[in-house]
């Protein structure tokens, strides 16, 4: 089955055609507004084959999606009702889907969320500590993003082992520009570092990850800052760019830091520190670990970076060989011989799972049909 996959992400936008498990075509446009002034969707549409059903990255699909969904006028609407839960992500996506729906009227498109892996979340972790009329309310809870990297992610590393992931214990690190963390246990997300935003979590390439809620309201009341504006720098100019002072792109940073660069040096030990210390927690939710998963453009291109994470989590049995690491290009098992834990580095590829939930969607309705 041929599937075109959209995925708008906060910076870019990658399309690509893919044919059963093959990957016929691709493009990464790097900048794209979606605000229909340039149509890179419209040149590749007309340059390939037509697919057969069109799968969509949702980052987020709020309360109520919990599985991927065949896109009609009112999954559309409601779509565009929950915009402002992932202001930087959401807009873009529900642009592309209706851009594709233009150019290709009556192909079926389903949207795969990213929240949708997280859904199997124990209360106790997706829940809150905030008065329950409130949660309810607004429907406030521990949501989790790049699942469908993370869900692709580990399924690739269970297969590479041979090893059924049911069985076992695994955190999965999505590190690119933003940056999560995944405690999967029996196949399952238990546990999680974003919340109810992308925002939270780890310290990313320009989002600061978790702070202090107090420092927040601190800095609106006594620091004078609109909500609005204290949103932009959390989201676009802190994490290891606002401590850097320049670029947060981990390349910039180690470059800096090589220079002797002082700031750049804190940036990169604070979003090690964070790494190091969220995958200890992840490792407490699933109780034990048999696997750690590196994805993410930080954790399939930094060699120094999976060193320094791994050098600080021996306690926990990771040991990884320093050839392989060094050595790793795409998808590498990097395990120490004998290491109780296995470290393997995946490529990153929301593409495979967006396509393989659009044709499951797809199949489905055409059983049914
Ligand atoms: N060779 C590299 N060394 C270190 N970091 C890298 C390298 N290549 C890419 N990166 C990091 O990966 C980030 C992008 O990650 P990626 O997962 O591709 O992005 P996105 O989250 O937008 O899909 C960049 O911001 C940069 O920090
Ligand atoms: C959810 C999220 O943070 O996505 P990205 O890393 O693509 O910005
Ligand atoms: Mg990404």
């Amino acid at each position: 089955m041929r599937v075109l996959v959209v995925n708008a992400g906060s910076s870019t936008l990658k399309l690509s055609l893919r044919e059963g498990d093959t990957e016929v075509a691709d493009t990464t446009i790097e900048r794209w507004e979606g605000d229909g002034h340039d149509d890179p969707i419209r040149d590749f549409v007309e340059q390939h084959p037509a697919p057969e059903v069109t799968g969509h990255r949702v980052v987020h699909g709020g309360p109520r999606f919990t599985e991927p969904v065949l896109v009609d006028d009112e999954v559309l609407d409601y779509l565009d009702s929950i915009t402002n839960l992932a202001p930087l992500h959401n807009p873009r996506a529900t642009a592309a889907i209706r851009e594709v729906a233009k150019l290709l009227p009556g192909t079926p498109a389903v949207a795969c969320f990213d929240t949708a892996f997280h859904a199997t979340l124990p209360p106790s972790a997706s829940t809150y500590a905030l008065p329950k009329e409130w949660n309810e309310r607004w429907q406030l809870r521990r949501y989790g993003f790049h699942g469908l990297s993370h869900a692709y992610a580990v399924r690739r590393a269970a297969q590479m082992l041979g090893r059924d992931l049911r069985e076992m214990r695994v955190v999965s690190c999505h590190l690119g520009a933003g940056a999560s963390l995944a405690a999967v246990r029996g196949g399952r997300s238990v546990d999680t570092t974003m919340g109810f935003t992308p925002l939270a979590g780890l310290v990313m390439v320009t989002r600061s990850g978790s702070v202090d809620p107090g420092m927040v309201l601190w800095l609106i009341q006594n620091g004078g800052l609109a909500p609005e504006h204290l949103r932009d720098v959390l989201e676009h100019h802190s994490g290891m760019r606002g401590l850097s002072g320049t670029s947060g792109d981990l390349r910039d940073v180690l470059a800096a830091r090589g220079e002797g660069d002082p700031d750049a040096a804190l940036a990169y030990d604070v979003f090690v520190h964070h790494v190091r210390r969220e995958v200890g927690a992840m490792a407490a939710s699933t109780q034990g670990l048999d696997l750690l998963v590196v994805t993410g453009g930080i954790g399939e291109h930094s060699s120094q970076l999976r060193r320094d994470m791994a050098s600080g989590l021996g306690y926990l049995g990771i040991s990884i060989d320093e050839a392989a690491n060094e050595a790793a290009r795409g998808d590498t098992d990097i395990s120490a011989p004998g290491a109780v834990v296995r470290t393997v580095v995946v490529e990153a590829s929301e593409g495979t799972e967006i396509a393989r939930q659009a044709v499951q969607v797809f199949e489905k309705r055409r059983s049914s049909a």
